[in-house]
């Protein structure tokens, strides 16, 4: 049986500074730090035999720090800017509490968790979902057709892209959707590559 964990990286500085952030590069912190050091701990009884990630060294160094954990520093690792997280446009660097006095926190939500409403500027979930999908089906899954073991190690809005799909949420469902920081969330997956049970470690 195939499995695949999607492992959203450890807090950012700014996720610690509530700011939104989208394709900045900005670095683990402290403590998003010891959360990939301890994603690696949930990973241990894995043997991956490939990973991917994204451009932003926010998911790269969760990813390299969880298979330090688990002593797996060898295994071949793809690195695409498909995988990066939704373009946040003009909101990149804003306050979201600051965000949320000025425009209203219904406004907000929409921008950040509705499927198709694009924040000014940015993308949508389903601009998001449109690049992720595609190297999912073409580049990822394959390998799971041949049943092989697979971390992804990306952003919340990617991966909810990803989620929205393997499990084949509605628009209204999606909305209520938020992945954690550095939680891995495993999904075991049937011959034909169809979600036969998921569950987070
Ligand atoms: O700022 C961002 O890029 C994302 C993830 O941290 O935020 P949000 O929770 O609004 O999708």
């Amino acid at each position: 049986m195939a499995r695949v964990v999607l492992l959203r990286h450890g807090e950012s500085q700014w996720n610690l500074e509530n700011r939104f952030t989208g394709w900045v590069d900005v670095p683990l912190s402290e403590r998003g730090i010891q959360e990939a050091r301890n994603a690696g701990e949930k990973l241990r009884g894995f043997t991956f035999d490939r990973a991917f990630t994204s451009v932003l060294m926010r998911a790269n160094e969760t990813l390299r720090l969880a298979l330090e954990t688990i002593g797996q520093t060898a295994l071949p690792i793809q690195k695409d800017k498909a995988l990066n997280e939704r373009m946040y446009g003009d909101l990149q660097g804003l306050n979201k509490a600051e965000t949320a006095k000025k425009y209203g926190d219904e406004q907000v939500k929409i921008w950040r968790r509705s499927y198709d409403v694009r924040p000014p500027g940015g993308e949508s979930l389903k601009d998001t979902a449109e690049r992720v999908l595609p190297y999912y089906e073409k580049t990822i899954k394959p390998h799971l057709l041949k049943g092989e073991t697979i971390l992804i190690a990306a952003h919340g809005n990617s991966l909810r892209a990803l989620v929205m799909e393997l499990e084949q949420l509605s628009r209204e469902q999606v909305l209520e959707l938020n992945i954690p920081t550095g939680a891995p969330l495993l999904y075991e997956l049937d011959g034909g590559g169809k979600v036969r049970s998921h569950r987070y470690l």
